[in-house]
């Protein structure tokens, strides 16, 4: 266990470094060529994989065009070399240029059609490989495959064997780099964030569509990469090497390495090219084993090889005792909120309809900085339809949401939540595999921008944005009591956990308005007590909070305004002592008759 303690130690990007390096002096410590040529195949084809990691399993897009993206990358470096182009970096360049490109092309109407639409362009576009290099077979050989292209050069050296294999295991550690340094930045979480939820992803301030379509972009560029390496490996490409059973041992090789993990691509592709590639009986076969591949890593293993790995590691920290219990909890005392610059809420005759259920009809109501505004009403009387409404995911049919002197109602909700506008989900909507920490820092997604070019280059700027996003997170978490939690993978907690790491999340981003939608519920005593005094400090920070709770001590209790809404009007408003004697209200929220609603107000009021 002392070797385990050691070993947790160290930065954990060491180990695939150290292998990565192993792996690159392999020929030197007199490994043969048929091993060293595996280990290239391998190789490229897990920069293949790693591409459909991203997409599918970061972003949770079902693209399965990287076949296409490896084939073009291949053919680009294939006629490059043709024409005399040799430079390999010349050529990794334009093939990884040209497979993003296709990328971007055949996502855009992939991702504007929506649901299953990318899955099908980019497998149709797996299926044309051979047509449309058969189209341009004066260029491309067409089915005889394209030939001619002269060995790769690096500066105007000819790479030997030895040489192209160094180049390759290099352009692989760099890219997985590349990939490590992505997802584990905010970008990554927000690739999470995307899988898990396109609602949740849009509420903190990401952009969908432009985050999907980097996803599958992004993925197209090490398989373009890959593609200028295949070619050069033998001097010669033909149509069958990119087709469908390509296409479905990359799949495999995806799943059962683990789709959400960098070094899952490795690992699958490694399994991939020294078992059944090796078999040359193993052709005929393909599909059936890719399949067995297939249902092995996503239905037996749920989470691939890595899953496994990490469980084991898992197993020996307990043992080591490194992060088995969390720390015990931590009394917060007063953590400052920060002063905020809420902003004042009007929203006026808002009216939605769906087909013929009238949601909401003609709602006024104001809220003002500084102030706890709650909303309250019967089951489907329209709260959290007017709270979709205010946070930009439904459009009014009629009227206006106006937050200070900003016009909400024509906004995206990614728009609206960079306007300063975050909410909690009635259910709550948090990614999965990702830190308590994570998940809230992620709140501040739309905050001090940080390019992913700088999270991948780990530039100064980006630096500076994650160790606000972890101080801030640290102070958010203390706040609603959670600081000794931040470890915890954020989805494991009970639902009361959960629902407060969405108010800390939903403040880590200094809001002007912030929206609860019920988060009272499923909360014991000394949460609730808590969430109440969180609301009470944000109040006195400045910010505009709109509450829709069941909990009506909870609303008597911190509310300055109170809106009562019954099948999408507003029947009563006011302060609260005033609404709470309101009759409609007694009657249609209370469910009390005139004349018993004293005994009801003194057994709310406690
Ligand atoms: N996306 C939708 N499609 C169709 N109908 C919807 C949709 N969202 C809400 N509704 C309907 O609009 C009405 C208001 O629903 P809403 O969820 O806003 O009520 P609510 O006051 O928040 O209720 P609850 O307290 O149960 O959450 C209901 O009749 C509901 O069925």
């Amino acid at each position: 266990m002392q070797v385990w303690r050691a070993l947790r130690a160290v930065p954990g990007w060491i180990f695939p470094l150290a292998a990565g390096l192993v792996v690159l002096i392999l020929p030197v410590l007199g490994a043969d060529m048929a091993t060293t040529r595996q280990i290239q195949l391998a190789c490229i084809l897990a920069l293949v994989v790693s591409g459909l990691n991203l997409s599918l399993g970061y972003a949770g897009e079902l693209a399965l065009g990287q076949a296409a993206m490896y084939a073009a990358g291949a053919y680009t470096a294939g006629l490059l070399s043709q024409a005399g182009h040799t430079d390999i970096l010349v050529q990794l360049a334009a093939a990884g240029a040209v497979a993003l490109l296709v990328g971007i092309v055949t996502g855009i109407p992939g991702l504007r059609l929506g649901s299953w639409s990318l899955a099908m362009t980019s497998f149709f576009l797996v299926l044309l490989v051979p047509d449309v290099l058969a189209v341009f077979g004066g260029n491309t050989g067409g089915r005889n495959g394209l030939t001619g292209m002269a060995p790769p050069t690096l500066f105007g050296v000819e790479l030997e064997t030895d040489g192209f294999y160094y180049l390759v295991v290099v352009v692989v550690i760099g890219w997985f780099a590349v990939m490590r340094n992505l997802v584990t930045s905010r970008h990554g979480i927000a690739f999470r964030t995307l899988k898990q939820s396109p609602v949740l992803a849009s509420s903190q301030g990401v952009s969908v569509f432009r985050m999907k379509l980097s996803g599958y972009a992004i993925g197209a560029f090490p398989a373009g990469l890959a593609g200028a390496l295949f070619a050069n490996t033998d001097l010669f490409i033909s149509p069958e090497a990119f087709g469908f059973t390509f296409a479905t041992a990359v799949l495999a090789a995806c799943i059962l390495g683990g789709a959400a993990s960098v070094y899952g691509a490795l690992i699958g592709a490694a399994v991939m090219q020294f078992g059944p590639n090796q078999s040359t009986a193993f052709q005929e076969y393909a599909l059936l084993v890719y399949g067995g591949f297939l249902i092995a890593g996503g239905v037996l293993l749920g989470g691939g090889l890595t899953r496994l790995f990490r469980a084991g590691g898992r197993r020996l920290d307990r043992a080591a005792g490194l992060g088995s219990a969390p720390p015990a909890r931590t009394d917060t005392g007063e953590v400052d909120v920060p002063r905020v610059d809420g902003a004042p809420l009007v929203v006026e005759g808002v009216r939605k309809a769906f087909g013929g259920n009238q949601a909401l009809d003609g709602v006024d109501l104001r809220a003002e900085p500084g102030s706890v505004t709650a909303l309250i009403g019967p089951n489907g009387s329209g709260k959290t339809t007017l709270l979709n409404m205010i946070s930009g995911f439904y459009r009014c049919d009629a009227g206006r949401v106006v937050l200070g002197d900003t016009e909400l109602q024509k906004m995206t909700s990614g728009r609206v939540a960079r306007a300063g506008v975050t909410r909690t989900f009635q259910t709550p909507n948090i990614p999965e595999h990702v830190t308590v920490l994570e998940a809230v820092a992620a709140g501040r997604y739309s905050m001090d921008r940080a390019s992913m070019a700088s999270a991948v280059l780990r530039l100064p700027r980006f630096r500076k944005v994650a160790h606000a996003d972890v101080v801030e997170a640290e102070r958010a978490l203390e706040l609603v009591g959670m600081a000794h939690l931040r470890n915890e993978i954020a989805t494991s907690l009970p639902l009361g956990m959960r629902r407060m790491l969405e108010v800390a999340r939903s403040v880590v981003a200094a809001p002007r308005m912030l929206l609860f939608d019920e988060v009272a519920s499923g909360l014991d005593e000394d949460e609730i007590e808590r969430l109440g005094d969180v609301i009470r400090r944000l109040r006195s920070a400045g910010a505009t909070v709109v509450l829709v709770e069941h909990n009506f001590r909870l609303v008597l209790d911190l509310a300055d305004e109170i809106v009562v809404l019954a099948q999408g009007k507003v029947i009563a408003s006011g302060p609260p002592e005033q609404v709470q004697r309101h009759p409609r209200v007694l009657r249609e929220y209370l469910g009390v008759e005139a004349g018993d609603e004293d005994a009801l107000l003194d057994e709310v009021n406690g």
